[in-house]
């Protein structure tokens, strides 16, 4: 069901709101917008589109990693980075793991360079491992871990700061597909415990539909909105979710807009 801006939270409701926002890099690219996009306070919304549309541009906007061109961004009620410092975790496509640190020093980091207290910083690095079911990993190199377990700790790492936004740069784009779709439950039920709101990005039709209440499809460069879906489940979605007739139907519709958009088809 293609449901064009019906389901945009309000203002008030709002954790990331983009107004008219476009990007320009220094090259002479326009590489996104202008774009208006609302992510409601405990929403998960996947970011959907080919190669090159802008996703990662948008996400890194959000997260104040660029500077946007024109328009306005607020998070969590902030309009200027650092739009809430901790406010914001970010999981990129790459782990980007400290191969010479330990999984708990990875994890540890951004509470180091926030000079949190050690005492707690060991408490909340304890806390976000055994979220992502690693606690046993804890003195373990990311040499000895699986991809599928690096991609943990990152997600641990982000989490550490118990932000209340999660920016996801397609996180499993590089597992195989039974990690993959591990994940995807991990990251399912970690939504429903902790209540977070989670800006997804990725090529998939499949593990957008499967993930997320709401599918934004966006356009080529430069990218843009072009059709945005409610996705209907049964919570909590599972296996019987998963080899639905519906859900192979709302894929079939997201993909059909994908396609319609005029870019390169969004692989499974
Ligand atoms: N730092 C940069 N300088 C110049 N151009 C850039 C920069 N970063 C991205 N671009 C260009 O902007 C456009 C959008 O890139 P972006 O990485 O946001 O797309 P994407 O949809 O995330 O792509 P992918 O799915 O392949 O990761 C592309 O044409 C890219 O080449």
């Amino acid at each position: 069901m293609s449901v064009p801006h019906a389901l945009a939270p309000s203002d008030a409701d709002a954790a990331i709101r983009l107004r008219a926002v476009t990007k320009i890099y220094d090259s002479g690219v326009p590489a996104l917008g202008p774009i208006d996009l609302a992510v409601g306070r405990g929403e998960f919304v996947s970011l959907l589109g080919p190669s090159g549309c802008g996703k990662s541009t948008a996400l890194r906007l959000i997260a104040g990693l660029a500077a946007e061109s024109s328009g306005s961004i607020e998070v969590a009620g902030q309009a200027t980075p650092p739009r809430g410092g901790h406010a914001i975790g970010f999981v990129f496509q790459e782990p980007t793991l400290m191969p010479w640190a330990s999984i708990s020093a990875n994890v540890a980091l951004p509470l180091e360079l926030a000079r949190t207290p050690k005492a707690e910083t060991a408490q909340r690095v304890a806390a976000a491992l055994a979220r992502v079911e690693l606690q046993d990993f804890a003195d373990a190199y990311p040499r000895q871990l699986s991809g599928g377990m690096k991609m943990r700790v990152s997600l641990a790492r982000a989490l550490v700061t118990d932000p209340d936004i999660l920016l996801m740069d397609e996180p499993f784009a590089a597992l195989d597909e039974i990690t993959r779709f591990r994940l995807n439950d991990d990251l399912l039920a970690l939504w429903r415990d902790l209540g977070k709101t989670v800006l997804f990005v990725t090529h998939s039709v499949f593990e957008s539909v499967y993930l997320s209440q709401r599918v934004v499809v966006m356009s080529p460069r430069p990218g843009r909105i072009a059709a945005e879906f409610s996705i209907e489940a049964p919570e909590p979605r599972g296996e019987a979710f998963r080899t639905s007739a519906d859900y192979a139907a709302q894929c079939r519709d997201v993909s059909l807009a994908l396609a319609a958009t005029g870019g390169t088809r969004g692989h499974g």
